[in-house]
């Protein structure tokens, strides 16, 4: 049996932060604002698991209000979803994310990003896609006002 589920994030850029992305750590002279690590591109591929999962999405699972997430590596976290598609019968077959960033220029990390994905979710890593593009300078991406990333997980139950 198969399940598809699709993740959207926003992440505000802000003075003073990392900037984090699929884990790894861009050179940037801004980061973005979050009560994580503020990783928009893991937060949106948790989300597209969780919805594959039917079983709501971060914000469910890690509230915002708790202390215990502050500053969290989400990449953690996407173990915990990992293992919490594990539980109930299903494994994370294959992934597709897209970042869309007027700046940095993030080509040059994409095959970290993919490595460090890939490694949470406990699949290889040619089951990871990993794409960026700006938005031609239009819109709050456009402005580098934030960064938003999309993705589809593709689950398969566990004989
Ligand atoms: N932050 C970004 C945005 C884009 N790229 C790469 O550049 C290509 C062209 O982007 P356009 O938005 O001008 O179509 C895109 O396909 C990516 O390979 C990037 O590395 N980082
Ligand atoms: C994972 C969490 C934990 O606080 O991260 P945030 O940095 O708050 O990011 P957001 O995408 O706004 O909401 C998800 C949260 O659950």
């Amino acid at each position: 049996m198969l399940r598809i589920g699709h993740g959207f994030d926003v992440h505000a850029f802000a003075e003073g932060r990392r900037l984090i992305l699929g884990g790894v750590d861009v050179p940037c002279e801004r980061g973005l604002a979050g009560h994580s690590d503020a990783d928009v591109v893991a937060h949106a591929l948790m989300d597209a698991v969780l919805g594959a999962l039917r079983a709501g999405d971060i914000g469910k699972l890690f509230p915002d209000t708790d202390p215990a997430y502050e500053g969290a590596d989400s990449l953690v976290l996407m173990r915990h979803v990992t293992d919490l598609a594990r539980s109930r019968g299903w494994r994370v077959a294959d992934v597709d994310c897209t970042i869309a960033a007027q700046a940095p220029k993030l080509a040059p990390y994409r095959e970290e990003m993919r490595a460090n994905m890939a490694d949470a979710l406990g699949i290889p890593v040619d089951a990871v896609g990993v794409k960026a593009t700006t938005t031609e300078h239009l819109g709050f991406v456009g402005r580098e006002e934030g960064i938003a990333a999309w993705a589809v997980a593709l689950l398969e139950s566990i004989e």
